[in-house]
């Protein structure tokens, strides 16, 4: 396997793809799909609730197995990839991050809100104490426009991150917004520079792509679009392309197709696609990890799920807000059913 790489490939789907399985993951499921995506080269694998450390909780739903079990479990395998871990200040703490490191895990990754960095110095330090790499992972990024991006990722570069990333949470930026904001990035700021896609508008590969070509060189992939909504760039597919681009990322394109069909496919219920709801996300620009939420206060509530995710669009709803999707549904039952009265 040549260890010289253009790109270097995050795999997701063991931590954004825990959002599309209502964070169901087992500990033989993580085995297998840690155990090929080391295997076929790919350098880092996410592991952890999809909301981050310590995540499992009523308010973003409850892990079926506990995710230290789970990081264990990948480092266990992973002897050439690294382990990474994902934690939102607020939500996982300085003692989670130290529990993931003490098993092996090699890479934080430390994600605000876009117009929040502010939020991130004291786990970038932590992290980076404890001999970890560091990513700053600016999430809604379309909330902001290119000058307020390299802003708060020069913050993230100030406390000692490795990357930054422009994450597309939403699935909401067009090719040319994601032009913009890396290109600005790469003229401001000097650390390594990501990109995170969600494919809700089916742009999350040529955004990739377009992010490359302005110079990001660190880019996430979820096999099998296993993801939030309808997933994000669809890692074989990614590995495929930029192998007939030149581009080298060290990822063995085959066995990367073979463990999408034969280990990941099987974990899914339904294949990932985009559906009415997906779509909805990237059109109203809503966080792709409040589908499944919105889907059941829909049926809760006996309304339309894009309905919900609109008004959470014009609400401007962001991350750590899900308790909003509830009294959103509630409200607008409310008035359909004075509406239905009259
Ligand atoms: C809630 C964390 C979130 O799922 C992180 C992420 O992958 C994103 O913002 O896209
Ligand atoms: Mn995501």
């Amino acid at each position: 396997m040549p260890n010289v790489r253009d790109i270097f490939i995050t795999e997701v789907a063991l931590r954004d793809g825990s959002h599309a399985i209502a964070h169901q993951y087992t500990v033989e499921q993580v085995l297998k799909v840690a155990k090929a995506l080391n295997d076929a080269g790919v350098p880092y694998i996410e592991v952890t609730h999809g909301d981050g450390l310590a995540g499992s909780s009523l308010q973003y739903g409850l892990s079926r197995t506990n995710e230290m079990e789970l990081i264990e479990a990948a480092v266990s395998v992973a002897d050439q990839a690294k382990i990474a871990v994902l934690t939102l200040p607020g939500i996982g703490t300085i003692k989670e991050l130290k529990e993931a490191a003490k098993l092996g895990a090699k890479m934080a990754r430390v994600a605000t809100h876009v117009t929040e960095a502010d939020v991130a110095p004291q786990h970038i330090h932590a992290a980076k104490e404890l001999g970890m790499e560091t990513v700053g992972f600016l999430m809604m990024s379309h909330m902001a426009e290119a000058g307020k991006l390299v802003e708060q990722a020069k913050l993230m570069e100030s406390y000692g991150a490795d990357t930054v990333y422009v994450v597309d949470s939403a699935g909401a930026l067009l090719p040319e917004q994601v032009r913009e904001r890396i290109r600005a990035l790469k003229l401001h700021v000097g650390i390594n520079i990501g990109f995170h896609g969600h494919n809700n508008l089916s742009l999350a590969m040529a955004n990739s792509l377009v992010a490359i070509e302005e110079g990001a060189t660190r880019i996430d992939g979820s096999v099998r679009c296993l993801g939030a909504g309808a997933g994000n760039t669809q890692t074989e597919v990614m590995v495929a392309v930029l192998d007939r681009m030149g581009i080298k990322t060290g990822v063995d394109v085959y066995k990367m197709m073979d463990l999408a069909e034969e280990i990941v496919a099987p974990i899914l219920k339904t294949p990932q696609e985009i559906t009415r709801d997906g779509l909805v996300l990237g059109y109203a620009g809503v966080y792709s990890s409040f589908a499944l939420h919105a889907k059941r206060a829909a049926a809760k509530f006996g309304i339309d799920s894009r309905d919900i995710l609109i008004e959470l669009g014009k609400r401007k709803v962001v991350g750590g807000q899900e308790d909003m999707i509830v009294d959103v549904a509630a409200e607008l039952a409310k008035s359909k059913s004075q509406v239905n009265v009259r």
